[in-house]
């Protein structure tokens, strides 16, 4: 057994899908430590793995996906659980916010329901007091009315207002770690403060966040991971990544906001075909790049940070 002080460590975790033009590899061998508490934000640009890789973590992609290495929650590699084992993690001790876009929620049961079936199924909550809870939850969440748009139907709600009803699935039942998947996906500006201030309300429990808001991230975690091609290419403490990042990609991630520039970055991110290819998979698209970024760079470490580049290689 790994004993450490980290809640959640993942080791080496890859997730390929099998096509018939050859499969899809979705994650590539992730490493991350997550602190009991922390505040994690995992950054990247579309079909990076982000959310590939938080589904993996509670097993909740479909089956034909092919999920190698580990991930360690209080001792226990989530990845080797029974089915049982892990339904009863799922929901109480480990949660997970699904996107609001899709459909998530159960068209033919209240909203308000729906927020409060944890507590009843996981905490032995009667139906009532499970219900005012949820209420008062939306109703944190800047659902109007929320007394009486609980007993509502999702489709009655906005694409925001699903979402942070999914919030609130999500943290009812006060699991240790939280897993968001764009927690703030189509929720107007007012409103993602509020999950905002919800998420920094949950002291002591561990949040990784999946998001495409960096203001969002710069002001919820403690650390960013950012991914590019199904890699971790940079973890970093929030404040250092915002000051300086490293990475020429996470480099080019901030100065594409708008207070620091605007400047998008050109191109495309690799075709999935190209992973096995050697050298770093930025290097097309890099500014920095030189000779030897055609072998695949290591995963430094150094000062609580990592990076996956040749430039901080001495
Ligand atoms: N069920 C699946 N079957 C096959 N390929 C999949 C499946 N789910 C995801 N993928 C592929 O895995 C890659 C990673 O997808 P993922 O949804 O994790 O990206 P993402 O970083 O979350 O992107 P976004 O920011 O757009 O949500 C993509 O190329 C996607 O097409
Ligand atoms: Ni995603």
């Amino acid at each position: 057994m790994i004993v450490d002080s980290n809640l959640l460590l993942i080791r080496n975790l890859s997730v390929e899908f099998p096509g018939p033009g050859g499969s899809i590899r979705a994650v590539d061998k992730v490493d991350l430590e997550i602190e009991k508490g922390e505040r994690v934000a995992l950054v990247g640009e579309t079909g990076s793995g982000k959310s590939v890789l938080l589904l993996s973590l509670l097993r909740l992609l479909p089956a034909g996906a092919r999920i190698s290495g580990e991930v360690w929650y209080e001792g226990r590699n989530l990845l080797r659980l029974s089915e049982d084992e892990l339904c009863r993690i799922r929901g109480r001790e480990l949660a997970y916010i699904p996107q609001g876009t899709g459909n998530a929620l159960n068209p033919v049961l209240t909203v308000g329901i729906q927020v409060a079936e944890p507590l009843i199924v996981h905490l032995g909550f009667k139906k009532r007091p499970a219900l005012a809870k949820a209420v008062s939850l939306l109703g944190q969440l800047g659902i109007p009315e929320a007394q009486k748009r609980a007993f509502e139907y999702p489709h009655q709600y906005s694409g925001g207002m699903k979402q942070r009803a999914l919030v609130a699935m999500g943290v009812v039942a006060e699991p240790e770690v939280l897993l968001a998947d764009e927690p703030t996906k189509g929720v107007d500006w007012e409103r993602r403060e509020e999950i905002l201030n919800l998420f920094q309300s949950l002291t002591g429990k561990t949040i990784l966040t999946v998001t495409h808001d960096l203001c969002f991230a710069e002001k919820f975690a403690e650390k960013v991971a950012v991914m590019y091609a199904a890699q971790i290419v940079e973890v970093a403490p929030r404040a250092e990544f915002f000051r300086q990042p490293l990475h020429p990609y996470a480099q080019a991630l901030l100065a594409a906001l708008p207070p620091r520039g605007l400047r998008p970055l050109a191109g495309y991110a690799p075709e999935h075909a190209s992973y096995g290819e050697p050298g770093c998979r930025f290097r097309m698209r890099c500014p920095r790049a030189f000779r030897r970024c055609q072998e695949e760079p290591p995963l430094l470490e150094e000062n609580g940070r990592r990076v996956r580049c040749w430039l901080y290689v001495s």
